[in-house]
């Protein structure tokens, strides 16, 4: 863990700190899989969390959207305690997730699964306005989407299924979205609309903290790095400082 990195990394943008977890653990049953994790995620910043297969990656994001039967530790999300909440409430404060299954409704076409995941427009703390998402709006964001609002979910590819899946979570008018692996298992084209629209979103003040395993997508989009392995974070730096160092990547991510 490089630790002067790190504490200077986070008393960067101090007072702009969308998420904060400190501590945090989490179980399935008696596994402990989840040990003192923490991390921060920013306004309009990207944010990796690396490691192998069974690090703990999806485990971190379901317990951050309280979607794990048990977990403990700090929660804050725009400077509110949201440990306790439920997993609806804290999708009404505006932490949106995609999950890495995809899931859209199947039987409800490309428009109907917008629209389900629709919520009012917020404001940022400061009282500025947050990008209001609309079907016409996602649809320039995702021109394939725009080109087939009529289609079936059950009918559309993996990739497309994946930006669906992202942009009814941005239906909800997210200020932070937890992204799961979303380029693992999608052709390189939507991989590259993918790290697209993940920066638009970065340049519209929203957080992001996605999983991921591609190091090359994470080095395209990612700001900063954590890494996991055996649910501990043993690694936080600048993603160009990951991503630039062999002996890092192999340390770490064996490649
Ligand atoms: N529902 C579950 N019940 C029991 N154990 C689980 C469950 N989901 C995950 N695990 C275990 O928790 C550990 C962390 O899994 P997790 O899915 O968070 O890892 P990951 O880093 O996201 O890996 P991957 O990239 O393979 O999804 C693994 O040992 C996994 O077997």
């Amino acid at each position: 863990m490089q630790k002067h990195s790190s504490q200077r990394l986070m008393d960067k943008g101090q007072n702009q700190k969308l998420l904060e977890v400190q501590n945090l653990n989490a179980w399935y049953g008696a596994a402990h899989i989840l040990h003192e994790v923490s991390l921060t995620v920013g306004r309009g910043e990207v944010v990796a969390l690396m490691g192998r297969n069974g690090a703990g990656k999806s485990t971190t994001l379901k317990s951050i959207a309280a979607l794990v039967p048990r977990r403990e530790g700090n929660i804050r999300f725009m400077g509110e305690a949201i440990e306790k909440k439920a997993s609806h409430q804290i999708a009404q404060r505006g932490l949106g997730y995609v999950p890495e299954d995809r899931r859209i409704f199947t039987e409800l076409t490309v428009l109907e699964n917008l629209e389900v995941g629709k919520q009012k427009p917020r404001q940022w703390p400061d009282g500025s306005a947050m990008p209001h998402w609309t079907p016409e709006r996602l649809f320039k964001l995702f021109p394939n989407l725009g080109e087939m609002p009529a289609r079936l979910g059950g009918r559309m590819s993996g990739g497309e299924q994946q930006m669906l899946s992202v942009a009814r979570t941005l239906m909800g008018q997210p200020c932070l979205v937890l992204l799961d692996e979303p380029s693992e298992g999608v052709a390189p084209l939507i991989v590259e609309q993918m790290a697209r629209t993940i920066l638009e979103l970065k340049a519209q003040g929203i957080g992001i903290l996605l999983s991921e395993q591609n190091l090359p997508f994470a080095g395209l989009v990612a700001d900063r790095a954590y890494v996991l392995e055996k649910g501990q974070i043993v690694h936080h730096s600048p993603m160009a400082e990951l991503a630039g160092d062999a002996k890092l990547r192999r340390q770490y991510l064996g490649i």
